[in-house]
């Protein structure tokens, strides 16, 4: 509808953010082709981006969500030139996506989000790139065309995150700014007078011969000086405190934030990735003080210099204003290509971050798999790339700032020459020479401090589109309904016709149209062949993911009309990865509980069949667990996971293989012991242990995602059926 808008040359472009950002980008420039602009932000998000970017499957789904039909196809070369509709996008060296918008005889025009609008290749060249298969000259495209809905979609707006939105951080702490202003002022004084003394010096102290008066001038000076050092280490360390003070706010929101964000965002990122991303929050803050205050010293500082500069004469002020001007539009011009080297810098970092992480979490398996030198491997293959990034960034810089610099020296003697021309004119004096000479070396500071600015400026916009990504998540619950007052819920929880699916509706059913209910005050045990999505059904009825299609309810209520936290603190679970906290047992126990209760917390223990174990330990309750503490059996971290939620001592209760790797007799007496506490409690069991099992009200048998059978231990065995066959082969009939 509007490619009339676009001339060959101007077919829309966008460039890629981000190493996988390359689909939703090509989705993007094809949506912006007929009309329509996106925020890359929100199709990244229609994509389900993952770590490993998107597959033609989740750009299709993104494409019909915006109201496209898609047609995905593998088809020779003659075809896509001569009969296609264009634009397309190609899979490119089958690792990349781009637009192909236009093949002429013997050039193909691609638009690649990765480095540039208009990109010729040779028809040879294109195939190399393109084809899948070298004898037959195909390769695989993707055809959008809009339908009606496209055009009649709302527009989507992101909001974007600006410095603005962290300015109440600062605002906050206002009052402080008063003496971060007082020192900035007297500096400011002390710059302004200081050149004044030094032309008296020169011209009065020199030629009337006064030592007293050259001793006086020569003490101002040094108060000056003392004044605006003090000044400047006193604003140093007011900044400091202040930034400590907005960081640790700033960081703690985001934190929060993150904590709100839904399952499936932790799913599709690293933790590299939001590690990363907290270095860009102290970024912003560090921009925010000291870059900030910084500029405006900078700015005052000109005015002032630059002021007494255009007293003196205004003829090198211009000269000075314009070599200055150019200096700083020079640096400045070069914002996208630092950008995207930034963006290559934090991907990188994220990866050696999680490179790091795995390493020593996973010490054990790297040492027995002997995978050491491996891993060595892919740590210097990353830090060759980290070097390599540095290498880029270190070149830029030195040509940015080399030009940068040459510009300035150039500007100084040029000045240098001219005040030397107009005073053997006459139309200066000696003692005005060297007054204008002392302003241009101190202005040489803020020039440079406002081209540091603008970096510091690009460099931060960069964070602050990368703290966006996480800002405009949706949260797991609206905003509004996260702290409100959170009733029991009772009742029965149903499924009715419900399917799941990790990614898009491309990807595999894991739950596949499931109707069932889960009695309240009873114990519902699912048991089934690994792979089979009892872990995933426990995790839709913790509220972690919801439904791809249909519908979950409990009592009364649907999912949908209660807030995850609501819900959440009706519940308590025991996953197959539950974890133990760098904590003492006792905290480790209580875990969130506001009311801490030491004789509730030994009575769980008791009944977890811990007790005995913790007591004994050489602090008791007070020893410290988890990854820097004393270490526990797999057996023993149940236990105390078991302990944890007695403690919480919830209404619904899910456990996902809790005891499995418990020895007979434990499972046998804290299976005795949680008799009486599930009484009256809504209990779903995963498990794969006969035991654990055979005494649950109801047994469900799962089958790649649907529910094959229920009932009873007896009927089901009757029955000879699903749960018969897996109790021979699978369940530990032994137990
Ligand atoms: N985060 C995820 N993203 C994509 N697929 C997933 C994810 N988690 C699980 N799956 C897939 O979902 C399917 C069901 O997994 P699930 O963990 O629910 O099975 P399970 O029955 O609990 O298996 P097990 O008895 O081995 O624990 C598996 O094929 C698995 O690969």
């Amino acid at each position: 509808m509007f490619q009339f808008l676009y001339t060959r040359n101007a077919f829309p472009f966008f460039r890629q953010a981000d190493a996988m950002d390359c689909g939703p980008t090509c989705l993007q420039m094809i949506a912006a082709w007929h009309g329509k602009t996106y925020p890359l932000q929100y199709l990244r998000n229609q994509c389900k981006i993952s770590r490993q970017g998107v597959t033609f499957a989740d750009i299709i789904a993104a494409g019909e969500q915006l109201g496209f039909n898609t047609l995905s196809a593998e088809l020779p070369f003659t075809v896509l030139a001569e009969k296609a509709p264009l634009p397309c996008i190609l899979h490119w060296d089958r690792q990349h996506f781009v637009v192909l918008y236009k093949v002429t005889r013997d050039k193909a025009y691609i638009a690649d989000p990765a480095l540039g609008r208009s990109v010729r290749y040779s028809i040879p060249e294109l195939l190399q790139a393109w084809q899948l298969d070298e004898k037959q000259g195909s390769g695989r495209a993707l055809f959008l065309e809009p339908t009606p809905q496209f055009f009649e979609a709302p527009e989507v707006e992101m909001p974007a995150t600006t410095l603005r939105t962290f300015l109440p951080y600062v605002r906050q702490h206002r009052r402080k700014l008063i003496p971060v202003a007082v020192t900035v002022f007297i500096a400011a004084v002390c710059s302004f007078l200081t050149p004044l003394l030094t032309e008296a010096i020169v011209d009065k102290g020199i030629s009337s011969k006064q030592m007293p008066l050259l001793l006086l001038i020569g003490l101002g000076q040094l108060t000056l000086f003392s004044g605006k050092l003090i000044a400047d280490f006193l604003r140093a360390r007011i900044l400091l405190t202040l930034g400590a003070q907005i960081s640790i706010m700033m960081l703690e929101a985001f934190l929060l934030k993150l904590m709100r964000l839904p399952f499936a965002f932790f799913d599709n990122r690293q933790a590299g990735d939001n590690m990363q991303r907290v270095t860009d929050n102290q970024r912003v803050e560090d921009f925010l003080t000291t870059s900030a205050v910084t500029f405006v010293m900078s700015v005052i500082m000109l005015l002032v210099l630059g002021g007494t500069l255009l007293y003196y004469n205004w003829w090198i002020f211009l000269l000075f204003a314009a070599g200055a001007g150019a200096g700083i539009a020079w640096t400045g011009a070069f914002g996208e290509k630092r950008g995207r080297l930034d963006q290559k810098r934090f991907r990188v970092l994220a990866a050696n971050q999680d490179t790091l992480l795995e390493i020593f979490s996973a010490f054990q398996e790297v040492k027995l798999t002997g995978g050491e030198q491996l891993k060595i491997n892919q740590w210097t293959t990353l830090q060759q790339q980290s070097f390599a990034v540095k290498l880029e960034s270190l070149k830029l810089d030195q040509f940015i700032q080399g030009v940068a610099l040459f510009i300035n020296e150039t500007r100084n003697v040029v000045i240098t020459c001219l005040t030397a021309i107009l005073v053997v004119k006459g139309q200066l004096t000696l003692g005005e020479m060297v007054a204008i000479t002392f302003i241009c070396g101190q202005l040489n500071a803020p020039v440079a401090q406002l081209a540091d600015f603008i970096r510091a400026l690009q460099n931060t916009k960069f964070s602050l589109q990368r703290i966006a990504e996480v800002h405009h998540e949706k949260e797991e619950d609206p905003v509004t309904e996260q702290d409100a007052p959170a009733p029991a819920i009772t009742g029965d929880l149903r499924l009715s016709d419900v399917s799941f699916q990790y990614g898009n509706k491309y990807t595999p059913l894991v739950l596949n149209h499931l109707h069932l209910t889960i009695p309240a005050g009873k114990m519902t045990a699912i048991v089934g062949l690994s792979g089979s999505g009892k872990t995933t059904l426990l995790k839709l009825l913790l509220k972690f993911y919801g439904p791809s299609q249909g519908h979950i309810s409990v009592g009364n209520h649907s999912f949908q009309d209660i807030t995850a936290h609501h819900w959440r603190q009706q519940c308590g679970a025991v996953m197959q990865d539950g974890y133990v906290f760098r904590d003492t047992i006792a905290n480790n126990i209580f875990g969130g509980a506001t009311v801490r209760d030491r004789e509730r917390m030994i009575a769980a223990c008791q009944m977890a069949n811990i007790h005995g174990f913790f007591a004994a330990m050489p602090f008791g309750y007070d020893t410290m667990i988890g990854k820097d503490g004393y270490g526990l059996s797999e057996g023993q971290t149940q236990r105390l996971l078991i302990a944890r939620l007695i403690y919480r001592n919830p209404a619904y209760i899910f456990l996902d293989e809790a005891t499995n790797s418990l020895d007979a007799s434990n499972e046998r007496d804290i299976i005795n012991n949680l008799h009486d506490f599930f009484t009256g409690k809504t209990v779903v069991v995963v498990a794969h242990r006969l035991s654990t099992v055979r005494h649950a009200d109801q047994i469900l048998v799962m089958d790649k995602g649907a529910i094959v059978e229920a009932g009873t231990h007896e009927t089901l065995i009757t029955a000879e059926g699903a749960y018969y066959r897996l109790i021979k082969n699978q369940l530990e009939l032994g137990r």
